[in-house]
């Protein structure tokens, strides 16, 4: 079985607080990984440690059968708060080929042929290359966002890691995005951890949920994850995971206090 992640007890702290505790789940290649959990519950911290960035922790994480900083040009970390610097008023083309040219450590603006023909065949598997001209800073945060995930397959990375992707779109610009995602799934074959509050727009695409708040509360199928008594340990009573037709939502807020 080739496992591309391995956690076993992993503990991860700050200084030396735990910040999260005793994770224990495996992810096959190819899988889609929906982490939920409230505020703070250490989504962040987590895809951190996986992209190499945090090395503070205890307990077993393989990458690729690797410690995580020893495969980070196999890994895209695509962070939460995306910031460019916007007084440079670059197009949709130039922010995709950026993503090209930081593994090989070159930051420059003449970006080689070969690194903007394949921004290009990236922008254009993703249904993106009529706005390949346009100025990033006119976008719209959807289109933003697609265009930041093309970014990330610039790198040929075989683990993509989103940090609230779908956060700050409105519904339909939701779909758009998930529906990138979908096509990265179904035609690329990457292997995803995708962190969000709101799990519905994603359930199609989800082989595995995990749902952490400061530990481990489950990790399985949706179908198994997403239940009334599960979601209500951390989200309260009023939590429910609803079948319509084929279809399973889970009602949940997101919190910003905690339930006990
Ligand atoms: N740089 C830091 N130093 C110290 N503690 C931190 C740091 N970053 C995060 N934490 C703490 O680690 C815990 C997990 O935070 P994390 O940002 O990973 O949660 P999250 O699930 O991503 O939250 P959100 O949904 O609000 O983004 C929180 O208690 C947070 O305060």
């Amino acid at each position: 079985m080739e496992y591309v992640i391995e956690a076993e007890n992993l503990t991860i702290m700050y200084d030396s607080v735990k910040a999260v505790e005793g994770l224990t789940f495996k992810l096959k290649k190819g899988e889609t990984l929906l982490l939920l959990g409230p505020n703070g519950a250490g989504k962040t911290t987590l895809l951190r440690v996986l992209a190499g960035l945090h090395t503070n922790y205890q307990g077993k994480i393989l990458v690729f059968g690797k410690s995580p900083s020893e495969v980070r040009e196999k890994v895209a970390y695509v962070p939460q708060t995306f910031s460019l610097n916007f007084r440079v008023p670059l197009s949709v083309l130039d922010v995709v080929s950026m993503g090209g040219l930081y593994k090989k450590g070159l930051i420059h603006f003449n970006i080689p042929q070969e690194v903007i023909k394949r921004g290009l065949e990236i922008l254009d598997f993703l249904g993106l290359k009529e706005i390949a001209k346009k100025s990033f800073r006119e976008l719209s945060g959807g289109q933003k966002q697609r265009v930041i995930i093309a970014r990330a397959l610039m790198s040929n990375p075989e683990l993509l890691l989103l940090d609230e992707p779908l956060s700050a779109l409105d519904p339909k610009a939701r779909i758009e995005a998930t529906s990138t995602l979908s096509k990265i799934k179904e035609d690329m074959g990457i292997t995803m951890i995708i962190t969000t509050h709101d799990v519905n727009p994603l359930i199609e695409i989800g082989d595995k949920v995990m749902l952490i708040d400061r530990k481990l509360v489950a990790f399985g199928s949706p179908e198994e994850v997403l239940r009334d008594e599960i979601i209500g340990k951390v989200y309260g009573p009023a939590s429910k995971a609803v079948r319509v037709g084929e279809r399973l939502y889970c009602i949940i807020g997101d919190v910003h206090f905690r339930v006990r």
